[in-house]
């Protein structure tokens, strides 16, 4: 791990609002420790994002932008915050949006206008009439585990139950004997019974592979139920995997020599339980029919079924009701107002936090200002998957605007005219968009998107450089 961390220079934490400050402390000291270097986090940088007004760390923890009397404040010390205002997530569904906005900070105390009321009853739905087969979101794991074992008794008549292989060593030979049947499961650890069938929706419970996507929470359907027999006993192998993101497993799926399918495979893991001397064989998945808010924060989906039955804590609420795109997408059952209610902590501590620009931020990479690069000649590349809709981004971007010549591919630019709109500040514009790449190839200068352009920019204020404008 130390060896891993060494190159670190940027940390990024995502859903930062979970994070608490023991943990924040732990990783700032251990990557002083690492550094061997006693500036914050070891003097790299780091950006973290999320909500505040999300879910909280769990247990009694404060969140880090809420001051404690004995605790060190790192947070206000050394964070700014930068607001991103634009809403991507519902930008089809404007009205769904800006309730969203004001269910995110509804305090316990205020009550919904009468508009917001109306919006909200459009969603609520009995349970009776809301659809099977979408995911719904409870706020205790009991709830998400009543429904996850009715749902797949009621879709899959011919389920069959994975037990976990549970083995105790002998005390006297110190030999592993296999128990008869899997001891109770306690919170955490590979579960006890995975009710399977082929097309039952399921989660990833570890990290199995994080480059390639495989990890604690990712979701996908069972497609494939792969059995071994030995000694005339038949037991489950594999289970192959349908994942719901395409990109996740990919790396799994080019070593797989000879597979024909789009699957991954998954094979028991082999872990420790809290029971003494018990080892566990089982594969680290649960259904997921279900999932509890803290699972589904970060999540965007086209619908869901929220029951705000048992929600325990501030925010929670705004979590399970912020995931869909659409309020057309999303059933509420066991309504209840004042189940939707925001941290108080939380909006005072709002008030008090630095904030920043993002124009106004230090570049992440801060070894590229030091005075030993000044002179040097920079050349960046950056592969802008669409000029137009990034070159915000570009013009606002620390490290992209220190480079002397930057190299923008993939512009997705069609026509031969450099428009103002990608005019950047300082520098002089070469452009080879896809259709003067290809004269000679009319079929691929048709194409969309792709590559086959370059763009070249260079400061003015530098020294002349010949230009290539060249295309690849
Ligand atoms: N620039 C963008 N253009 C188009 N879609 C985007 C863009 N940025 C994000 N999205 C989409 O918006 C949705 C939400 O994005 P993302 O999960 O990054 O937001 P978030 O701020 O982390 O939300 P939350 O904290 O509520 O989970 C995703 O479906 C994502 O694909």
């Amino acid at each position: 791990m130390r060896a891993t961390l060494s190159n670190v220079e940027i940390l990024i934490i995502d859903e930062v609002s979970m994070v608490s400050k023991r943990l924040f402390a732990y990783v700032n000291w251990r990557f002083q420790q690492i550094k061997g270097n006693k500036k914050p986090f070891g003097g790299i940088s780091v950006l973290a994002v999320g909500d505040f007004y999300q879910l909280r760390p769990v247990g009694k923890a404060k969140p880090l932008c809420v001051y404690e009397e004995d605790e060190e404040d790192f947070w206000k010390e050394h964070f700014k915050m930068i607001t991103l205002t634009e809403i991507m997530r519902q930008k089809e569904d404007l009205a769904f949006a800006h309730l969203l906005n004001r269910i995110r900070v509804k305090q316990k105390t205020e009550s919904f206008s009468e508009s917001d009321k109306t919006l909200l009853a459009s969603a609520v739905t009995e349970s009776k009439d809301c659809p099977t087969d979408v995911i719904y979101i409870f706020a205790t794991n009991k709830e998400v585990d009543c429904h996850n074992s009715k749902t797949v008794r009621a879709l899959h008549k011919d389920f069959v139950n994975i037990d976990a292989e549970d083995y105790l060593q002998d005390s006297r030979t110190g030999k592993m004997k296999k128990l008869g049947a899997p001891t109770k499961s306690k919170k955490g650890e590979l579960v006890q019974t995975i009710e399977a069938a082929e097309g039952v929706r399921v989660m990833v419970t570890r990290n199995i592979d994080v480059e390639d996507g495989i990890v604690n929470g990712t979701f996908g359907k069972i497609a494939k139920i792969v059995t071994e027999t030995k000694a005339g006993e038949t037991r489950v192998q594999k289970l192959g995997l349908q994942l719901d993101n395409p990109k996740a497993g990919q790396k799994q799926r080019q070593n797989q020599q000879g597979a024909s399918d789009s699957l991954i495979y998954i094979e028991r893991l082999e872990e420790s339980l809290s029971k003494k001397g018990v080892v566990r064989r089982q594969f680290p998945l649960k259904l997921a029919f279900a999932c509890t808010s803290h699972k589904v924060q970060g999540m965007t989906l086209q619908s869901a079924v929220v029951s705000l039955k048992r929600i325990f804590e501030p925010g929670m609420a705004y979590v399970a009701l912020s995931r869909t795109t659409s309020l057309g997408g999303l059933h509420i059952t066991d309504f209840a107002e004042n189940k939707i209610y925001a941290d108080s902590e939380i909006a005072a501590a709002m008030q008090t936090i630095t904030t920043a620009s993002l124009s106004g931020v230090m570049p992440l990479l801060k070894h590229v200002c030091e005075t030993d690069l000044v002179e040097m000649f920079k050349i960046v590349h950056h592969n802008t998957e669409g000029l137009i809709t990034h070159i915000n981004d570009i013009k606002c971007h620390p490290e992209l605007r220190l480079a002397d010549v930057l190299c923008l591919t993939e512009t997705h630019l069609s026509g031969s005219i450099v428009t103002d709109s990608i005019a950047l500040e300082g520098y002089r514009v070469f452009l080879r968009n896809r259709h003067l790449c290809y004269m000679r190839f009319p079929e691929l200068a048709k194409k969309e998107g792709g590559g086959g352009c370059n763009l070249l920019q260079i400061p003015c204020s530098r020294r002349s450089v010949s230009a290539y404008t060249k295309c690849h």
